[in-house]
């Protein structure tokens, strides 16, 4: 039991919420404000006086009504504290934040609780809410998440072409080929080479070859679904693995993606540069022993197809190379 407070204590309390760097807002159960401290005062540019006994849901009509009533009701029935995070909604009441060192949120990032008080019968008949500004925490997080999902996008695609870098498309070749193995499905696989690259460099410089690299990466996004898996597989080699396409259907793929090469205008420095690839196209076989050989197949495809006067595509079976 702690002894009754004073009248002088009473004013220490009154002094310690005023100024604590939180909002301290107590409502009645019409929501109308019967307390309101100076963080709530300094954010809203309201004073206590402006906002005693209006309702806090017409002062604010960001806050969604029925969840926020809801979770008041809640909180007054069973007797207990509830809370809300910045994860779930960003803030209950608008504010501005001020962030002087990032300037990155405009509007302050609250978790709030909301707490029943209990009158001397033991009633509870108003509800406190403490809003803490976690503005810095949630920047932080939020600046931590995009910076993974970057060390993500660096790990797994190639920084010039924006598709999947060699290592990781050879990690999804893994997965299919076995996949497919286990499920007897088809897959197929496209090797693609641009043709005179070195000319192309030799006679434009790197850069311009850099873009041509770009755009043709950006054709072959776009051709290709978002099931298959495009990657860099080598300076200026691609390869794009199609699940569930048999021969057939990957040949007909390679050849709109070849018409599309051929038909690229590369914008570089008032230049425009064309190019075209040559293919090798092969599908996984049953007595495949492993994906390094559908690579293999491919890749012996595609140097026939430069062999054969470039531009133009050789499908490999079982091994054998046929035009
Ligand atoms: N601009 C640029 N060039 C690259 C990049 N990677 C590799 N290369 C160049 O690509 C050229 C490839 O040349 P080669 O392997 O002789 O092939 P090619 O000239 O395309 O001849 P074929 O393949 O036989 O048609 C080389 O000059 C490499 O320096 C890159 O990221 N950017």
């Amino acid at each position: 039991m702690t002894a009754p407070l004073d009248i002088s204590e009473l004013h220490w309390m009154l002094d310690i919420v005023q100024s604590i760097d939180v909002g301290v807002v107590v409502l009645n159960r019409d929501y109308r404000i019967q307390a309101w401290n100076s963080f709530m005062e300094n954010h809203s540019g309201m004073s206590a006086n402006q906002v005693a006994q209006q309702s806090l849901l017409d002062l604010f009509p960001e806050i969604d009504r029925p969840w926020f009533t809801h979770k008041v009701e809640t909180a007054i029935m069973l007797g207990i504290r509830t809370f809300t995070i910045w994860e779930q909604r960003p803030y209950l009441v608008r504010f501005k934040s001020y962030q002087p060192i990032t300037g990155l949120a405009d509007e302050m990032y609250q978790n709030v609780t909301i707490l029943p008080l209990r009158s001397i019968s033991a009633t509870s008949d108003h509800v406190c809410l403490i809003i803490y500004d976690v503005t810095n925490a949630a920047i932080n997080k939020r600046q931590l998440q995009a910076a993974n999902t970057q060390l993500q996008e660096l790990a797994l695609h190639d920084g010039l072409s924006g598709l999947l870098n060699r290592r990781h498309w050879e990690n999804c070749l893994e997965r299919e080929f076995a996949r497919h193995r286990r499920h007897n499905s088809q897959a197929s696989l496209v090797l693609f080479d641009i043709d005179h690259f070195k000319k192309l460099n030799d006679s434009h410089g790197h850069r311009a070859g850099d873009e041509v690299i770009r755009q043709v990466a950006r054709v072959t996004r776009q051709m290709a679904r978002e099931s298959d898996y495009a990657g860099r597989y080598g300076g200026e080699e691609f390869v794009v693995l199609l699940p569930h396409t048999g021969l057939e259907g990957a040949r007909q793929f390679a050849e709109r993606l070849r018409c599309s090469i051929e038909q690229l205008n590369v914008d570089y420095e008032g230049l425009v540069l064309t190019c075209t690839a040559s293919m090798g196209v092969a599908c996984m076989e049953e007595d495949m022993p492993g994906y390094g050989m559908l690579i293999e197949a491919a890749d012996r495809a595609l140097y026939r197809s430069k062999a054969n006067g470039r531009n133009c595509i050789t499908l490999s079976k079982a091994g054998e190379l046929a035009l």
